[in-house]
């Protein structure tokens, strides 16, 4: 659905050139939905611009839906869906209208123009503003008319560039359900980029690492977050010394990585936390040791970025 071969892009200014897109090489099947996870600035939006015909390449090569999309831009964006970052046109048009007037442009017919604008009204939780102006909307709801727009011709592969920024928790978890069903009905390949870990997790099935315009890991989340070495362990203990003496023990089970106090908590990380708590619990409670609670973390995918770079994604955000 998707092959690029040193796919670059630079930006030339008057303070210098960015190399935004750095010879990215990426493969996508039929069906798959895959999130480009990154910080900001990473080099996501740019890939997806290419990739949609919206930004000429520097260098290299994309094919995409089976065209290239240098040398064959319409044929391309005929076959794709792309929900972009910015909003869409204000043509003083109700949101019912504005739909049907895009379903009108991708070439469906009267009938079937009509029948996809009801369906996506009522899928996106937009039917009762349907004959609201398109201008008085929400950030939200302009939000899920985009989407609506993007998918309208129900094309077979969809284009989302960060889709839930400024979303409510519903409306997110709705839209979420929207590409899960797209999915499942249709087949739909869904390419998204996110710096919204948990929705990079919970939606894609593959998950697409960038940083500084490079692909720097590329995997299911679980494979991905399999390379982190173990889960995090933590035990809140009665006092301090029960922590020092807790030390003591945790550094003795065979599986454990390295052990760290502070205060009442000691932390460490094992192969499997699951099966290694019950052991620790036993060894503790044969030491003596006063235990007040213990706690299992699986690596998050940031625990990925942050073993890949020595960076937090989340430093990423606030930055
Ligand atoms: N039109 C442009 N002119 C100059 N530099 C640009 C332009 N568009 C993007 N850049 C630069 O290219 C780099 C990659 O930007 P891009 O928008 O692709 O990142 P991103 O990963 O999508 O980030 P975000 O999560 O903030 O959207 C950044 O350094 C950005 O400042």
């Amino acid at each position: 659905m998707i092959d690029t071969r040193d796919l670059r892009r630079d930006f030339h200014s008057e303070n210098g050139t960015v190399h935004a897109v750095r010879g990215i090489d990426l493969s996508v099947s039929p069906g798959e939905v895959v999130a480009l996870l990154g910080p900001n600035g990473a080099g996501k939006s740019t890939t997806l611009r290419m990739l949609t015909t919206l930004l000429p390449p520097t260098s290299g090569s994309a094919v995409v839906a089976g065209h290239d999309v240098g040398t064959e831009p319409v044929e391309v964006r005929r076959r794709i869906g792309y929900i972009g970052q910015g909003n869409g046109s204000f043509n003083g048009l109700r949101v019912q209208e504005e739909l049907y007037t895009q379903a009108r442009l991708y070439g469906l017919d009267r009938h079937t123009a009509r029948r996809r604008t009801a369906e996506l009204l009522e899928q996106l939780q937009l039917a009762d503003l349907s004959r609201r102006d398109v201008a008085r909307l929400s950030g939200g709801q302009r939000r899920r008319l985009d989407i609506a727009m993007g998918i309208v011709h129900s094309p077979s592969l969809v284009f989302l560039d960060e889709p839930s920024a400024g979303l409510d928790p519903q409306s997110r978890s709705n839209l979420w359900d929207h590409m899960d069903r797209m999915r499942r009905e249709q087949d739909t390949t869904i390419v998204l980029t996110t710096h919204y870990l948990d929705e990079a997790d919970l939606v894609a099935e593959r998950v697409v690492v960038i940083d500084h315009g490079t692909i720097i890991a590329d995997g299911t989340p679980d494979e991905l977050k399999s390379q982190v070495s173990g889960d995090l362990v933590a035990l809140e203990l009665m006092g301090v010394d029960d922590a020092a003496s807790a030390a003591d023990v945790a550094r003795a089970v065979p599986d454990a990585g390295e052990v760290s106090v502070d205060g009442t908590v000691v932390q460490l990380r094992v192969h499997h936390g699951d099966s290694t708590t019950p052991e620790l619990v036993r060894a503790l409670d044969a030491a003596g040791v006063r235990l007040v609670a213990t706690q299992v973390r699986r690596p998050s995918l940031d625990d990925v970025f942050l073993s890949l770079t020595g960076r937090s994604l989340r430093e990423g955000e606030a930055a």
